[in-house]
C-alpha cells in the first residue's frame, strides 16, 4: 500500500493526498495536461516534489536510496528510450543489469519475451522496429525483476487494439500478483474495464478517486473533458458513446 500525503509540484499539481492498495491496477486519467506524467514522474523520482510525502513500506519513499528506488518500483515513461543501434535482447540484458539484482539474467529475460510475445523480435535493433513494437519492448523492460510497483505512463499509446487489451490483461494479471500498477491512461473505456481505481487528475487538481463508475460520472466527465457519454455495459466488458458537451466548440 502507499499513502500519498499532499504531494505537489508547484505549480504544475496541487497538493493531493489519496491511499492505494497492493494488487490493484490503478488508472491515472485526465485530459492534456491536467497533471499525469507530472504525478508519475513525482513517485518515480524524476521530478522532485515542492512539498508531500509518501508512504511506502514504512518510510518516506521520496527520500529512498537510488538503490532502493531502482530495486523497487519500474518506470516507463511516456516517451521512453532506447538506443537504436542496440537489438531488443541487448536492451532487455541492459535493463536487468541496471537493476542489480541476483535474478538469474537468461530465465528472466525468457519469462518478458514470452509474456510480451516478443521472440520473433529478440535479434533486431530497436532502430528496425514500429512504434507499436518498441513499445512493447520498453513495457518488457519495465516487467523485468518482478518488481512490487510499476508506474507507466501510457504504456497501450501507438498500440493496436489487439495489443492495447492484451497489454491492459497482462497489466490487470500483474496486479493480482500482489504488486501496485499505476498507468496514465487516455482511453476511458479501457481504464472502466479494466482498472480497479481511478484517480482524475484535472488542471493539476485531484478532481476524483475511486471505483471507476464513481469517477466516470457524468458529472466529473463533463467538468474535466468537457463531454457526455452513454454507457454500455455487456458481459464481456464496457463500451461507450462520447460526445461533445452541446455547448462546447
Ligand atoms: N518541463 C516542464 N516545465 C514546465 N511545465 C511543464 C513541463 N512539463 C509539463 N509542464 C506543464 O505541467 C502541466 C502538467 O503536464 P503533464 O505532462 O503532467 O500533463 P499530462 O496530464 O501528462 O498531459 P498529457 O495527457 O498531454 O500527456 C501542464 O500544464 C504542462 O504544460
Amino acid at each position: 500500500m502507499i499513502t500519498i500525503e499532499n504531494l505537489g509540484l508547484a505549480p504544475r499539481l496541487h497538493p493531493i493526498s489519496c491511499q492505494l492498495n497492493g494488487s490493484q491496477l490503478v488508472g491515472i486519467i485526465g485530459p492534456n495536461g491536467a497533471g499525469k506524467s507530472t504525478l508519475l514522474s513525482l513517485l518515480a523520482g524524476q521530478l522532485s516534489a515542492t512539498q508531500g510525502r509518501v508512504a511506502f513500506g514504512g518510510d518516506n519513499w521520496l527520500e529512498a536510496s537510488a538503490l532502493r528506488r531502482r530495486q523497487s518500483l519500474s518506470f516507463m515513461p511516456q516517451q521512453p528510450h532506447a538506443d537504436g543501434a542496440l537489438t531488443v535482447a541487448a536492451v532487455l540484458q541492459v535493463g536487468l543489469v541496471n537493476l542489480s539484482l541476483s535474478t538469474a539474467v537468461t530465465a528472466e529475460i525468457a519469462r518478458v519475451t514470452e509474456l510480451l510475445a516478443l521472440q520473433p523480435l529478440l535479434q533486431r535493433t530497436m532502430a528496425s522496429l514500429s512504434g507499436g513494437e518498441q513499445r512493447r519492448v520498453h513495457l518488457a523492460r519495465a516487467l523485468l525483476g518482478d518488481l512490487p510497483w510499476l508506474v507507466l505512463d501510457e504504456p497501450i499509446a501507438s498500440l493496436d487494439i489487439h495489443y492495447q487489451l492484451q497489454m491492459m490483461e497482462l497489466l490487470r494479471a500483474q496486479a493480482r500478483t500482489g504488486k501496485l500498477v499505476m498507468v496514465a491512461l487516455h482511453d476511458l473505456s479501457l481504464a472502466a474495464r479494466f482498472c480497479d481505481t481511478l484517480l482524475l487528475l484535472d488542471q493539476g487538481v485531484l478532481r476524483a478517486v475511486g471505483e471507476p463508475a464513481q469517477v466516470l460520472s457524468d458529472e466529473n466527465l463533463a467538468a474535466a473533458f468537457r463531454i457526455q457519454a452513454r454507457w454500455l455495459c455487456t458481459e464481456q466488458g464496457v463500451g461507450w458513446l462520447p460526445q461533445l458537451l452541446q455547448d462546447t466548440d
